[in-house]
């Protein structure tokens, strides 16, 4: 079934339980930007994400800078509109960025 975009309520709700990220209204989508000491620390983050969205069926678009890492995510299947799986992505997300040394 497809998933219900969420309302601007629920979505500041959720963020309140997601330091770091913010909602970006003009694209709707939620977004995070972590920042690493070192380059591939950024990188490896950059695999785990990927596994953990392959499992979940759910793709985030990621930017890999020099130290940074960049998560934007939306649901498209609903015209790119911000549902319930975009939090779940952003918390099993956060979940693992600590230990990857994000900030
Ligand atoms: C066929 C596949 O299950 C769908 O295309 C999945 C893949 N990953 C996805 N990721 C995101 N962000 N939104 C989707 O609607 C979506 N749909």
């Amino acid at each position: 079934m497809a998933p219900q975009p969420l309302t601007p309520e629920e979505i500041e709700s959720a963020l309140a339980e997601l330091p770091g990220w913010e909602w970006d209204r003009e694209r709707n989508l939620l977004k995070r930007s972590y920042s690493f000491a070192r380059h591939l620390q950024a990188a490896a983050m950059v695999i785990h994400v990927a596994r953990i969205q392959d499992e979940s069926d759910h793709h985030a678009d990621l930017l890999l800078g020099y130290n940074t890492l960049g998560v934007s995510v939306n649901t498209h299947s609903v015209g790119g509109k911000v549902t319930e799986r975009d939090v779940r992505l952003a918390r099993r997300i956060e979940e693992i960025a600590p230990a990857h040394g994000a900030r």
